[in-house]
């Protein structure tokens, strides 16, 4: 595992799209592993103007989100097909939409629909580049504390610290859907080359626990001590030094 700390935020979010970016234009038929979220907001903002600037075509590219709420329907303003439509799909014409995958949290037969994605991700897998953030707790897709490193696509129950966290986007707190679709962590572990973004001080003692090295279900990033290719991006503010503490 490689940590590396770009300094800011604009710095930490071009490096991942960047690398985005190349994944796309070494294999025009490359498969993404997408991340939704804050932090990947400013990721996306960036690769939108990259892919314009280098007129590429994206109609082979094959996608798959990490996860998806239960409880809300796929056009309602907080989904996260929503989300990827309005940060990234939208922007960019060349998008083939039946390449682009999310769980469907408002599928009638939600297990089906686990196993469904599951099968998709090896069939059109293996997943070039993975993105990720981390949630305060260390969540990487919406894998919470003790959830099994072996888990697959599987329906979770959001914990409170996620649910608080969330809370920001939503009217109410009572608004947040409580259950998800995931990735599991194996089938996150799968991808070639996973790049984990971080930045802010609300992520520093998620990435403090990390950089301990401990590998331990309590941390479900420190599953990726597991994959020979990560990186960690970081800033200033994510990255504390033991000077700081
Ligand atoms: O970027 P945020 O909003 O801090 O969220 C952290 C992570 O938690 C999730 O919301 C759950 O998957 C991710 O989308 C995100 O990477």
């Amino acid at each position: 595992m490689q940590i590396i700390n770009l300094g800011s935020k604009e710095e930490a979010c071009h490096y991942v799209a960047n690398e985005l970016l190349k994944q796309i234009i070494s294999n025009k038929k490359s498969v993404l592993g997408l991340a939704t979220g804050g932090t990947m907001v400013r990721v996306y903002e960036q690769l939108v103007n990259l892919i314009r600037i280098n007129e590429l075509d994206l109609n082979e590219i094959t996608t798959f989100n990490l996860d998806e709420y239960i409880g809300i329907d796929y056009d309602h303003s907080e989904s996260y097909y929503t989300y990827m439509h309005d940060v990234l799909f939208n922007h960019l014409s060349t998008w083939n939409e039946e390449r682009i995958h999310l769980p469907n949290g408002s599928a009638e037969d939600l297990q089906q629909e686990t196993k469904h994605y599951e099968s998709l991700l090896d069939k059109e897998g293996p997943i070039d580049v993975q993105i990720l953030g981390i949630g305060e707790n260390g969540h990487i897709g919406f894998n919470e504390p003790g959830t099994s490193f072996e888990s697959l696509t599987s329906i979770v129950d959001l914990t409170e610290s996620t649910i608080e966290a969330n809370s920001r986007y939503f009217e109410a707190i009572e608004e947040v859907p409580k259950q998800a679709i995931s990735m599991g962590i194996q089938s996150i572990l799968k991808a070639k080359r996973i790049i984990l973004l971080a930045y802010g001080p609300k992520k520093a003692d998620a990435i403090r626990k990390l950089m301990t090295g401990e590998i331990t279900t309590d941390l479900p990033a420190s599953a990726l001590y597991n994959h020979p290719n990560v990186e960690i991006i970081l800033d200033n503010n994510a990255y504390l030094s033991e000077d700081d503490e």
